[in-house]
This record gives C-alpha cells, sequence and structure tokens, in this order.
C-alpha cells in the first residue's frame, strides 16, 4: 500500500475542486429549467461558471470544504490503522495546501487546530468486505447545509400541512417539509438523502448514505421510487429557487433509504446538501494502494457550458449600481430590493467569532460607512509573507441576527453580505440606520476570490484564518440586494409564498 496516502490526497482535491459529472448534469438542467434572465437563472450561471473556475484553478468549489467523512470498505486482513494514519496525513497535506479549509475547531475554546485533525475530525468509518479492492468514498459536506438537516419523529404536526402519521404519507409531508425549511440557507437548490427508521443516530447516518448514490439511479425498492419521484416533482413546485431567490428549481435530487426502526420509534431523518455536492470515491488495489477506478464519473467528462450571455447583459435588465467604499446614506437609501451592486474597495470578513466580540468591544479598524462581508475564507501565505485569497464565497448570514443589528448601529455599517438573508431585527435596524443587506450566491467561491485582488490586512487571527477579519481590496464584487432599508425582504416575500404552496400538499397522496 505504498501508494495509499498519496491516493488519498488525490481524492481529497478531486472532491474539493471538481465536481463529479452526475452532479454537473443536475445543475445543467435546472439552468435550462429556470426562465432566462431571473436572478435564479443568472445565479446559476455563476454558479456553473464557478464551477468550471475551481476545476481549472484546481482550487476549492466553496470555502467551506465540510466535514471529511471518508467511507472505507477493504477485505478481511488490510491494516485499517494504517489507512487510518495515512487519511490523516493527507487531509493535513491538504489543508497545508490550501484544498481543503481549516474547519476543525474546538467547541469549548473555540480555537481552531489549524490542520483539520482533531478529537471527531475527520470522519472515519471501516467496514470489511468480501471484494480484493479497497473502496474510499469521501464526502465534503459544509456547516451551513448540516445546519439545515433536519429530524422528525412520527407521528406528529407539521406546520401548514398538518397531521403526518406513520405511514408513506406522513414520510412525503416530512421531506416536502424538509425542502421548506431549508428554504435558500443550505445554498439551494440541493440534493437530499432520505432516511426512514433507525435510531436518531443511525437514522441520520443512512440519510447521510443516501448521498452516496448516483444522482441518475432508480431505486429498487418500488414505493421509494415513487416516492423519489413525488418529492422531485412537487418539491420543485415550492417556489424556492436557486439561493432562495426564487423559480422553478429547489432541489436537484432526492434519495431514500429505509431501515427497521424500534416499535416505539418511527424517525425521518433527511441530510440536506447544498448545489456544491462534493463528493468522490476510488477503488483501490489492495496491495499498491494505487487508484484503479473513480467511483462517480470525473466532472471532466460534463464540461460546464459559460454563460451565454455576458453577466453585465443580464444585470442591465435590472438595475446595476457601483458603489465605492466607504458608501454614504444617500447611496443606500437610493436602493431597493431586486438592485444588483458592484462593491469595489475595501472589504472586511467578519462571522461568527467577530459579530460576538464586536458586540462588546471596539473594531481594530474604522467601519463608518464599511461593507462588512459573512465569510471565512481559504486563505495562502506566499514565501514573502503576503497573504492570497484562495475561495471567499459567503456564509449563511441567519447566524449573527442576534448581533447584526446592534453592530450596524454600533459602528455605522452600511453593507451587509451573506447569504440565505437575514430577520425581522436586522430589517428593522436596515430601516433605521439606513443599510442594506446583499446576496451573494453561496459556494461560488472561487468566482468571489477573484473579485479581492489584495490582502491589506488581518485582525484577530486568534480566532482562526476563517473567523478572522481579512481587510480585501475588492474590484467587481456583484450581489443582490434582497433587504433594502425601506423595509423591504425578498426573503420574507418567498418564505410566506412557499409556505402557501407547501399547504397544498396537505391532503394525502399515497394511501
Ligand atoms: O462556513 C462557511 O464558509 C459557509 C457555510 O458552509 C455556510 O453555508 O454557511
Ligand atoms: S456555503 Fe453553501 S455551498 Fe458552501 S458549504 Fe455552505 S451550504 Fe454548501
Amino acid at each position: 500500500m505504498q501508494h495509499f496516502e498519496q491516493s488519498m490526497y488525490k481524492l481529497i482535491l478531486e472532491t474539493s475542486t471538481n465536481l463529479p459529472a452526475d452532479v454537473r448534469e443536475a445543475i445543467q438542467a435546472a439552468r435550462e429549467q429556470e426562465d432566462e434572465g431571473t436572478r435564479s437563472a443568472l445565479s446559476l450561471s455563476t454558479i456553473a461558471d464557478n464551477i468550471h473556475m475551481a476545476e481549472t484553478n484546481v482550487s476549492p468549489i466553496c470555502q467551506d470544504t465540510g466535514m471529511p467523512t471518508f467511507i472505507v470498505h477493504c477485505p478481511v486482513g488490510a491494516n485499517q490503522i494504517v489507512m487510518k494514519k495515512q487519511i490523516l496525513a493527507a487531509v493535513a497535506q491538504a489543508t497545508k495546501d490550501s484544498k481543503l479549509r481549516p474547519n476543525s475547531v474546538d467547541s469549548l475554546t473555540g480555537a481552531n487546530s489549524g490542520d483539520n485533525l482533531g478529537p471527531g475530525t475527520p470522519v472515519i468509518h471501516f467496514e470489511q468486505w468480501e471484494k480484493e479492492d479497497v473502496e474510499v468514498k469521501l464526502i465534503l459536506k459544509g456547516g451551513g447545509c448540516e445546519n439545515k438537516n433536519i429530524q422528525y419523529s412520527l407521528p406528529m404536526e407539521l406546520e401548514g400541512l398538518g397531521k403526518a402519521g406513520r405511514d408513506l404519507d406522513g414520510i412525503r409531508k416530512c421531506v416536502m417539509h424538509s425542502v421548506y425549511q431549508a428554504q435558500g440557507q443550505g445554498c439551494s437548490a440541493g440534493f437530499i438523502g432520505v432516511g426512514i427508521g433507525g435510531d436518531r443516530t443511525t437514522g441520520y447516518e443512512l440519510a447521510k448514505h443516501q448521498l452516496f448514490r448516483h444522482a441518475d439511479d432508480v431505486n429498487p425498492n418500488e414505493e421509494l421510487r415513487k416516492l423519489e419521484e413525488y418529492v422531485m416533482e412537487h418539491a420543485n413546485q415550492l417556489g424556492i429557487g436557486t439561493m432562495g431567490f426564487g423559480g422553478q428549481v429547489s432541489l436537484l435530487g432526492c434519495k431514500v433509504g429505509v431501515m427497521n426502526r424500534l416499535p416505539a420509534s418511527f424517525f425521518v431523518s433527511v441530510a440536506y446538501n447544498c448545489w456544491a455536492f462534493r463528493r468522490q470515491g476510488v477503488l483501490l488495489d489492495a496491495s499498491s494502494g494505487e487508484i484503479k477506478e473513480w467511483v462517480y464519473r470525473t466532472g471532466d467528462t460534463q464540461p460546464m457550458t459559460p454563460s451565454e450571455q455576458p453577466k453585465a447583459a443580464v444585470a442591465s435588465e435590472r438595475r446595476e449600481v457601483v458603489l465605492q467604499t466607504p458608501i454614504s446614506e444617500e447611496q443606500i437609501r437610493s436602493l431597493r430590493v431586486g438592485d444588483v451592486v458592484i462593491i469595489n474597495g475595501i472589504m472586511h470578513t467578519g462571522r461568527d467569532a467577530l459579530h460576538h466580540h464586536l458586540m462588546n468591544h471596539d473594531a481594530p479598524v474604522d467601519l463608518n460607512g464599511a461593507a462588512i462581508y459573512h465569510c471565512g475564507p481559504v486563505m495562502s501565505k506566499d514565501e514573502s509573507g503576503e497573504w492570497h485569497v484562495r475561495a471567499a464565497g459567503p456564509t449563511t448570514s441567519i447566524r449573527e441576527e442576534p448581533y447584526q443589528g446592534h453592530i450596524i448601529k454600533k459602528f455605522g455599517i452600511r453593507a451587509v453580505i451573506g447569504k440565505g438573508g437575514m430577520g425581522a431585527k436586522t430589517l428593522a435596524a436596515l430601516q433605521e440606520h439606513g443599510a442594506v443587506y446583499l446576496n451573494a450566491i453561496g459556494g461560488a467561491a472561487q468566482y468571489y476570490a477573484e473579485c479581492f485582488k489584495k490582502v491589506e490586512g488581518v485582525d484577530h487571527m486568534e480566532f482562526g484564518i476563517p473567523e478572522a477579519m481579512w481587510h480585501l481590496q475588492t474590484e467587481g464584487f456583484a450581489a443582490i440586494v434582497t433587504m433594502d432599508s425601506h423595509g423591504n425582504s425578498l426573503h420574507a416575500e418567498v418564505e410566506k409564498d412557499s409556505f402557501a404552496k407547501l399547504s397544498q400538499f396537505k391532503d394525502p397522496v399515497f394511501v
């Protein structure tokens, strides 16, 4: 197995930077379904460009490279202790090479281990099988979509859908609800894996395992096949769309598995994966550890077609406003939901640790008129000590809801950039203090990284690379106004609208 560690490195690299063909096909099909010129169509074009850029740059598709989860099948006699050590070494090396973001954080102190190793990370499952080869599958599932996983315990009452019983129709309701509750926050359109039965732990495990199925396979269980087809058709009528912007496609794939349960329990567990559905696998020669074949068709067999129209042309159908930081209140008040904003000048990153910190401390730089970007980038330092942005898409903004309004007021921030939208408290603060919320396209980490021309500095490195406050010289950063300073929120609208649509699926289907 002298090549095993190197093969694991190749697997990590491929998974993080090159989306497999079946996922690309699903995204391509969504592009064809969305109406031209809409916010969702525009976002899907950026997503397609980003997939292409990640492949070309050999850099992470999304900056959140997730919880590396390895599933290893090996023949009797294979040395699992050595394999584990080499997987850990490959993970640490890939992190050092900026192919994975340092994502392993001490839950109590918040300290980042820096190399993706630590108690519980990465996740490695071993299982023996009767074949002679070794198979290793890897999924890199990010935190934002992980937060949208959900587990139902039947029977129960579901908002909008009424009573969900312990039968196929009750399961149907849970699955429909799971797509609704994710809204755009898990970077829709997503893929869902559903696990029926088990206990709380194995139910989620089964759900996650469904994500390893090929996007185009057919469920051998007739009832589950019908359920999968039903969900694919009807969840796409919820109108959530790409990033929750409203649109025809909210779900790219649905795979359902079943296992036995305890008489007292009936769990339906749903694993929600964003469009940046990074999973790959390799079949290895058990004596050399060399890669014999890839488990999923690789991305290069399905090139992403570039955006048909230059983005500016699409954007010109809606109002496009160029803003230079620091931004004035007058400029902000002129913006409305739906406008496309292009930001130039200095932008500051800030996410969970920084927002928490700023509640009771001063900011290290003047934030008057500033744009703050909810982003935890992948960074690298060159030999001369200069930092470079390697991947930098937005993170889910709603986590900053408890702090954002106060921070806007305290520091005079004018633009908050993130994804998935924010709540009523922030909306009120935008109106009162003259600020705006801009939705960037989640997962488009290469696309945005190109907008950051220079790293001017960094504060709060003690929070770790993703949570530090990076000061970035920015050019041409495009985002959409989804919450303005006049009390309008596209997110509130889409949520209300999709709730009304969800309620239409109340009547029994599988009886
Ligand atoms: O952690 C991140 O950078 C993003 C996260 O995956 C999210 O979707 O919020
Ligand atoms: S930012 Fe979006 S695309 Fe990236 S891991 Fe989070 S949910 Fe997935």
